[in-house]
């Protein structure tokens, strides 16, 4: 039968390619778990809409537990939580069920898993959160938990009117990357002057987004900044990697070599930016930005050409963009980019 290629069949095929990728990334990771014995103390930690984001925590907690090496120096949870997630539910839409010693796959079924969870994660799409929470059985088996939404966009509050006054659930949002894949996410955990966190869930929160890489905390109001610098920075770091290796590419480089050259480059200065100042300390990126461009040199005639064009102003009105955009999801409506002039 002829298939009709059009762009929409196209990404849906690399998207459902992708997702079976992730999933098996995730069974890889419970594997690797597979002689540790749970703890009889052990929460259980459920997903609820497991999919980019949430494959890449769950791999990056899995990958901790699993493994003997410790998290980073800078990111050492200072007081260890009294309990730990042992065991691990991840809920999608579609897919198959599939149940292994640490971790559950469960799909289109959301409330068995949840009355599992002491922990749940909100991983699905910010417009998609009402309906999850208010579908039937929901409400009674989010009660009393501790729930973490990671969708851009919604508030503390926005969550809180999904649920009826009686749930009591502590809600705290936190803003993680995919990142979280390789342990390396810059995660942002939205704080509260008024409400702030007992200090047994303050340390689970550090210990779990801690376990994926990077923690910053900041002010619930600075969520949405966040999410454009942080969330969605990633992609926007892809886009002057793939740039500058299209340079290359154009001057005759080969087109593999040039990708990873021009990804080890943005891997060494961000290195250099997060440790290169005295004593191992961050340094100003102006400063380290100065030490590459020798006088009458290179350096200078590309940089010239960048601020010529804009760059800066143009990377700094994407991130105040995407801050925007961000604020818009939380309204639960689709389209958002096409509603601003
Ligand atoms: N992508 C990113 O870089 C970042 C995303 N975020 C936030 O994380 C959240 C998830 O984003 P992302 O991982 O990219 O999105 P995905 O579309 O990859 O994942 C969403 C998941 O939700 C599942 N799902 C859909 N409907 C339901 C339902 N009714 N019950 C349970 N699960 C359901 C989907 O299942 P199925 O695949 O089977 O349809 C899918 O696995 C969003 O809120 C986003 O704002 C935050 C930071 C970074
Ligand atoms: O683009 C998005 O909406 C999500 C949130 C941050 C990164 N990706």
């Amino acid at each position: 039968m002829e298939r009709d290629l059009t762009p929409d069949w196209i990404l849906k095929q690399t998207l459902n390619l992708q997702q079976t990728a992730l999933m098996s990334f995730l069974k890889e990771k419970e594997n690797a778990m597979g002689g540790k014995e749970e703890s009889s103390e052990g929460l259980t930690l459920t997903v609820l809409g497991c999919g980019t984001m949430g494959i890449a925590i769950l791999g990056g907690i899995l990958d901790s537990l699993s493994s003997s090496r410790s998290q980073q120096p800078d990111t050492a949870v200072q007081d260890e939580p009294r309990r730990l997630p042992s065991r691990f539910n991840a809920c999608r839409e579609l897919g198959q069920y599939e149940a292994f010693k640490h971790l559950t796959i469960h799909q289109n079924s959301n409330v068995k898993p949840t009355q599992e969870a002491d922990i749940i994660i909100l991983g699905c799409k910010p417009h998609m959160v009402r309906g999850v929470l208010r579908a039937d059985g929901m409400q009674k088996a989010v009660k009393g938990k501790l729930v973490i939404s990671i969708c851009a966009g919604l508030t503390e509050e926005q969550i809180v009117e999904f649920l009826p006054s009686a749930t009591h659930c502590t809600v705290v949002r936190a803003l993680p990357n995919t990142a979280a894949a390789v342990r390396e996410s810059m995660t942002v955990i939205a704080t509260s002057p008024t409400a702030p966190l007992d200090p047994d869930t303050d340390a689970l929160m550090t210990w779990i987004f801690t376990r994926i890489g990077r923690v910053a905390r900041m002010p619930s109001a600075n969520m949405d900044a966040c999410t454009a610098l942080c969330g969605s920075g990633p992609a926007f770091i892809a886009l002057i990697v793939e740039s500058m290796a299209a340079g290359a590419i154009a001057m005759g480089i080969p087109r593999d070599d040039a990708y990873l050259m021009a990804a080890q480059t943005a891997r060494g200065m961000t290195q250099l930016i997060l440790t290169g100042g005295e004593g191992g300390k961050a340094e100003h990126p102006a400063i380290l930005r100065d030490k590459v461009s020798t006088p009458g040199g290179c350096t200078i005639g590309g940089l010239l050409v960048l601020e010529e064009a804009g760059v800066r102003g143009t990377l700094a009105k994407a991130v105040r963009e995407a801050t925007v955009v961000a604020g818009l999801l939380g309204e639960g409506k689709g389209g958002v980019n096409g509603t601003r002039r």
